[in-house]
């Protein structure tokens, strides 16, 4: 037994799991999610789509790289880290890497994070897969295991929260930061060949990177902004980020897509975006049963007939069966043939579920960005 101060883990099913407290000191209340993912913590931590909810690791030895100043994803300097805690099987001992200024529980204490680690994440993970997702409660301090399991069950769950507004921005802002190499760190903005409008539902740092790394001049927008205000600034192309909750629960941002579709400007969804197009249009969404989170999962791109492995973080999905006669499904899961992207054939549109600027994972959907990108060029052209 480690001399750690202890922690719970609590699910509302009445399942306790003990462990090391490795946070801040506390009691959190989410949605326990596991990620399936061996490295990117960092990223995962500080993902806005993270919001209310409670990461399980499945990878097994977490914190070795400790934690940097760069590959932070939230763009908002008050809120840091998004999820609502951590669950851990192992903590490394030991940090080791040459960009690495924070130890993962010094980054947690700072952002006043609970977590707990010595859990059997396999046996958490087997729970959630068969049961499906559920509430939890991490508990550190002075522990009292009635009071997190009141808690965890009084926790009213993500369907109909409308988080994106939570997570986003207050004011119009400029995103200039190009991709990252280890000799100049993040490279400045070239010159732009065209103007973007992020709908900031939750955006991602590495989202608004591949836009400018493409040749986009960014403005990110907050996830109430009225159409008007985002034609005003005639952007060429519109992207819907992620972002946190229940998609059907944004009725401003469905009605702003909308409205979005009766102009002509190229749109591009990620994420939380996809699924808000997908309302735009009349299909539906529905609650997965542990949902998608993880950098391995396997997609197949219908045009190219080519496996993609991709990363993941959705616990919605678009219903394949709700989708109107002007969608041309594009993508699709190789694990449960769930909808992972589609295109509109009356307008310059394309969606995607997973995540294309990776962070943590693979690149392999790297070339959606070029194709949103072409579609603008081509559309401009055509003005
Ligand atoms: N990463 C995201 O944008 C997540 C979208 C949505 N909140 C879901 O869980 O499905």
């Amino acid at each position: 037994m480690s001399n750690r101060p202890r922690a719970v883990l609590v699910l509302a099913d009445g399942t306790v799991f003990h462990g090391d407290s490795i946070g801040a000191e506390g009691i959190t209340i989410g949605e326990v999610a596991f990620n399936t993912a061996m490295t990117g913590y960092q990223e995962i931590l500080t993902d806005p789509s993270y919001c209310r909810q409670i990461v399980t690791l499945t990878y097994p030895h977490i914190g070795n790289t400790g934690v940097n100043d760069e590959d932070i994803e939230s763009t908002t300097a008050s809120r840091i880290i998004h999820a609502a805690g951590l669950v851990v099987r192992d903590l490394s001992l030991v940090t080791s890497s040459w960009r690495s200024r924070h130890t993962l529980p010094d980054f947690l204490k700072q952002h006043g994070v609970p977590a707990i680690a010595g859990v059997d994440t396999r046996k958490l993970t087997r729970i959630l897969r068969t049961k499906g997702a559920q509430a939890g409660c991490i508990m550190t301090g002075h522990i009292d295991e009635t009071e997190a399991l009141r808690q965890a069950q009084a926790f009213p769950g993500l369907t109909g929260m409308d988080l994106a507004r939570v997570v986003s921005c207050s004011q119009p802002w400029e995103f200039s930061e190009g991709a990252w190499s280890p000799e100049t760190g993040y490279q400045a903005a070239g010159e732009s060949r065209c103007r973007v409008a992020v709908l900031d539902f939750g955006v991602k740092r590495a989202i608004l990177r591949k836009l400018v790394e493409h040749g986009c001049h960014v403005t990110v927008y907050p996830a109430q902004t009225r159409i008007d205000e985002i034609l005003a600034a005639r952007p060429d192309g519109v992207l819907l980020s992620n972002g946190p909750g229940d998609p059907e629960a944004c009725d401003y941002a469905i009605d702003m897509a909308r409205a979005l579709l009766a102009s002509k400007i190229p749109v591009f969804g990620i994420c939380l975006g996809h699924q808000i197009i997908a309302l735009a249009i009349g299909a539906r969404t529905i609650k997965m049963k542990f949902g998608h989170h993880g950098a391995n999962h396997p997609v197949l791109d219908v045009d190219s007939g080519r496996v993609m492995i991709t990363s993941q973080n959705h616990g919605f999905a678009v219903d394949v069966d709700t989708l109107p006669a002007n969608v041309r499904v594009t993508h699709h899961s190789l694990f449960d043939g769930s909808l992972q992207g589609f295109e509109l054939t009356d307008h310059p549109v394309l969606c995607f579920q997973g995540h294309p600027e990776a962070s943590p994972g693979p690149q392999d959907v790297n070339y959606l960005f070029s194709r949103f990108i072409s579609r603008i060029v081509k559309n401009k052209q055509s003005a």
